[in-house]
């Protein structure tokens, strides 16, 4: 009782940051809230754990904690706070003695979590000891995200998370999410009104139908809402409380998770498709009703779901689904740029993809856009590309029903041939780009890629080959980027879903190391989703989209272009991301769904594009310790 009535307290602390509105006109403190928040602390005062920060809005033994999308206050809470604190503040704040004595700049709590970090041995305990850290201390947890990506991002994002999501029910400590089950239809709007945070504004939710490629986890999908919108923060400066990670309970068809005795979600298998479809019917509107300004992220529905509530709510709802869009944008981002390296004159290009589902249509079908923007018919667009699934390439006339997400890129000028595998549809289609999204491991064997190689080769001297196995997490990778590089002689422009660390090869007396690419939807869903609330647009539109991707690819450096490189370096997923969002927010006003007021246009376009940068930055989150 003692430890609720504190949860409470805390949560009334919590009250009113947002910069733009006051906790009245929120609907979260609408008078059927289930909590009563008090409208206290202004934005910065929850922004700032730094002791540099203004006074805190909650003296006494229960001081204001902040965000970490963690909605679950905790009685010592002051372990949120760090050991940066004057003895003045620590007065102030009733904190003498709660925490040591040693007054510690942020790069001494940086470098102790770092060896903590590094000591550890499994993927998993890294990511226990940086969630803990998430809940006690968030501006040093996003801090290590933001200044160590490179390091920190595979613990909280894949390949790490979908060990986490595996384990989830058996590792769960703490809520992070807003779980709401198909049993809890009649009740979504209260639930949504019980995040403690005010007035979200971005939202990754997913039903755990297909968690990466490791199929339906059911709730324990939950980690991957979690890790997207960390990063929402530590790439786009999203502030962390207004973010909102949603896992959808329909029950599951994971037999493992059904059995376990300690899974945390429903133990029924899923209903029907209708049923399902009217649970999301009623989640998007009661989204709406509740949080009227929030962008909506689906993420990691199985492909049939995924193409009908993008198409159902795309029109009516400020939402985009991550694999469809998101994976569309990068992977055209990365083949712009690997198809200026290649030798390979873009229009001669041509592409297979392994795999035709949510993510392989998805992308094929951005890259056409790219080419009909180029100039090119629809059919002369499509036309070069040739989707292979597990019954060989996709034809119109290979007997079995097509899902209807297929039937679009359904090869017609087969002549009544059918070929059963990869290397027969490679032998017959001598492609220059091979890209796999399939969630199978290793797919694209020896034969394969050399038969590639080979097709590149006839072409012309010096010509190289375009492979993106882009299957997540690394166990469900089509091919290793060592073996890209040993069975292209080196010469593979290579870009995976999940980070595979440079190779260094033996040359005679010297060494050659090669640099992968990581070709992930993260270079682009945090500055679409920035974008688009910086923006207010009503909608998420195609050119957003389409311009995420021509933006992202624009974003190289001279140093990644000389070395090679088809992405920014991880390193920079943030200046990319503030790159993106910038053009999406152009976007978004040339399509008329912009809802800022006209004279801030004019006066942007006045200045350029430095005004809207510094506009953008202004709004982003970047923790002091
Ligand atoms: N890098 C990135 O940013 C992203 C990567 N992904 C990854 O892409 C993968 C696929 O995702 P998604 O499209 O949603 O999944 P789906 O399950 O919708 O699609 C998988 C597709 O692969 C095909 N397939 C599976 N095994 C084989 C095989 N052995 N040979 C040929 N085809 C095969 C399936 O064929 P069939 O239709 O016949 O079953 C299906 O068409 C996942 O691993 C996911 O993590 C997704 C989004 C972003
Ligand atoms: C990266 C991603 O969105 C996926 O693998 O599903
Ligand atoms: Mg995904």
């Amino acid at each position: 009782m003692a430890s609720q009535l504190r949860t409470l307290g805390a949560r009334t602390c919590l009250a009113s940051f947002s910069p733009s509105s006051s906790p009245s006109s929120s609907p979260s403190s609408s008078s059927t809230h289930l909590y009563l928040f008090r409208p206290r602390a202004s934005f910065h005062e929850l922004v700032s754990h730094s002791p540099r920060g203004p006074p805190d809005p909650c003296p006494g033994p229960g001081p204001a904690y902040a965000h970490a999308n963690a909605p679950a206050p905790v009685a010592d809470g002051y372990r949120r706070l760090g050991l940066s604190f004057t003895p003045e503040q620590r007065v102030s704040k009733n904190l003498t003695g709660l925490i040591p004595h040693v007054m510690e700049d942020g790069s001494k709590q940086l470098e102790r979590a770092l060896k903590m970090i590094r000591t550890r041995q499994t993927g998993i305990d890294k990511y226990l000891y940086l969630s803990t850290i998430k809940s006690q201390n968030a501006d040093l947890f996003y801090r290590l995200l933001m200044d160590h990506g490179k390091e920190m991002m595979p613990l909280v994002y894949t390949p790490t998370i979908g060990d986490v999501c595996l384990q989830y029910s058996t590792i769960y400590t703490r809520p992070e999410a807003l779980y709401i089950s198909i049993k809890q239809r009649k009740s979504i709007r209260t639930i949504l009104r019980n995040w403690p945070y005010p007035n979200p504004e971005i939202c990754v939710v997913t039903d755990g139908s297909r968690i990466l490629g490791l199929g339906d986890l059911g709730v324990n999908g939950v980690g991957i809402p979690i890790g997207k919108l960390a990063l929402y923060t530590a790439a786009a400066g999203i502030h962390p409380s207004k973010t909102l990670p949603i896992v959808l309970d329909c029950g599951t068809a994971n037999e493992t998770n059904l059995k376990d005795p300690l899974y945390l979600g429903m133990r029924t298998k899923r209903p029907s498709v209708a049923e399902q479809q009217e649970f999301m019917d009623e989640f998007m509107e009661a989204v709406a009703d509740v949080y009227p300004d929030m962008v909506v992220q689906f993420e990691d529905f199985e492909s049939e779901k995924a193409f009908n509530y993008l198409d159902r709510y795309r029109n009516t709802h400020k939402c985009f689904n991550d694999d469809i869009q998101g994976t569309g944008a990068v992977v055209l981002a990365g083949y712009i740029s690997a198809a200026n390296l290649s030798g390979v004159p873009i229009d001669e290009q041509r592409l297979v993809f392994m795999g035709a589902g949510s993510a392989g249509v998805g992308v094929a079908k951005q890259l056409v856009e790219y080419y009909t923007k180029r100039g090119l018919s629809e059919q002369a667009a499509k036309d070069k590309f040739w989707l292979v699934d597990t019954k060989g390439l996709v034809t119109k006339d290979r007997g079995d029903k097509l899902a209807e997400h297929k039937k679009y890129f359904a090869r017609t000028d087969n002549n009544g041939h059918q070929f059963r595998t990869l290397e027969q549809v490679i032998e017959y289609v001598k492609p220059s780009a091979l890209v796999g999204l399939t969630a199978t491991f290793g797919v694209f064997t020896e034969s394969v890629i050399r038969a590639l190689k080979a097709s590149v080769d006839a072409g012309g001297l010096g010509r190289r080959p375009i492979l993106f196995p882009l299957s997540n997490p690394l166990t469900k990778a089509e091919c290793t980027f060592e073996q890209a590089v040993n069975w292209t002689d080196g010469t593979a422009l290579f870009a995976s879903g999940s980070p595979f660390s440079n190779y260094t090869v033996k040359a005679g007396d010297s060494t050659i190391t090669y640099y992968p690419n990581q070709g992930n939807n993260v270079y682009v869903f945090p500055g679409i989703g920035l974008g688009a609330i910086l923006a207010k647009a009503s909608r998420v539109t195609d050119n957003m989209i389409y311009t995420s991707a021509a933006s992202l690819a624009a974003s190289l450096n001279a140093d990644e272009i000389h070395k090679g490189l088809i992405y920014p370096r991880i390193e920079r997923v943030r200046e990319a991301s503030i790159i993106v969002a910038r053009e999406v927010m152009k976007a978004a006003r040339r399509d008329g769904v912009s809802m800022l007021p006209e004279s801030k246009w004019l006066e942007w376009e006045e200045w350029g594009d430095a005004a809207l940068n510094k506009y953008i930055k202004a709004h982003v989150y970047d923790p002091t310790l």
